[in-house]
């Protein structure tokens, strides 16, 4: 028996490994401990944006230390597995708020090739990914960000919106017309990208929008 053990560690090693922590625990659910998981508080929460093209627009999780330290280490520690414990708390407020029912399809906030290229991957499009499959709702991958922008996070409210004018395009419109879209990103804190690629999206004449990132700094 424990000759099987071993050989079923050798070829899972991370099967009770906590992706968050790293410790070796037997209650791994959805990718995390029970720590872990105790330590992340959902909440499913409405924004409201004031937007003319976003339908409706929610976050998962408060924004405390430690979800703030794991999306530091997912976005800049290339931490990029973190996408399936991620996806898994997502998958929280799409089913609360029964946004699998009233999308088409799943959209990602698109990241410029360069800085892609830097990180590796774009942390949005994975989170995205993982939701498309568990939800069997294709992923819409036409959203481009056509020019490199300075990072949100050093910019206050104003030049946020600035910042992001018109560098989201729709390469082929045909993907997005009479379609309802589930938009991820990782965070909301102005609401000015969600509400920059929702406005490209509407105006290629996409149906409706459904707006969902993982935590929102916002204060609302
Ligand atoms: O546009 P707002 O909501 O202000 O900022 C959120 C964006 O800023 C980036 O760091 C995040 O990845 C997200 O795309």
């Amino acid at each position: 028996m424990e000759y099987i053990k071993s050989v079923f560690d050798l070829i899972f090693p991370t099967k009770n490994l906590c992706y968050f922590c790293n410790e070796d625990e037997l209650k791994i659910e959805n990718y995390i401990c029970r720590s872990c998981r105790n330590n992340i508080e959902i909440v499913n929460k409405e924004v409201f944006l004031d937007s003319s093209f976003i339908s409706e627009c929610y976050y998962t999780t408060i924004y405390d230390r430690f979800m703030k330290d794991i999306i530091r280490r997912y976005k800049f520690n290339d931490k990029s597995f973190l996408y399936k414990p991620l996806g898994e708390i997502l998958l929280k407020t799409i089913y609360e708020k029964n946004l699998d029912k009233k999308v088409d399809l799943i959209a990602f906030v698109p990241s410029h090739r360069r800085k892609e290229a830097i990180r590796g991957y774009n942390q949005s499009e994975l989170l995205a990914m993982f939701v498309s499959k568990e939800l069997h709702i294709p992923l819409l991958k036409t959203l481009i960000k056509s020019n490199h922008t300075l990072d949100q996070h050093f910019l206050d409210k104003e030049d946020r919106k600035h910042n992001l004018k018109d560098v989201f395009k729709v390469k082929r419109k045909e993907d997005v017309e009479e379609k309802s879209i589930l938009l991820i990103d990782d965070i909301i804190t102005s609401g000015s990208t969600m509400e920059e690629c929702a406005m490209e999206l509407i105006k290629n004449e996409a149906k409706a929008i459904f707006a969902l990132a993982l935590t929102s700094s916002r204060k609302i």
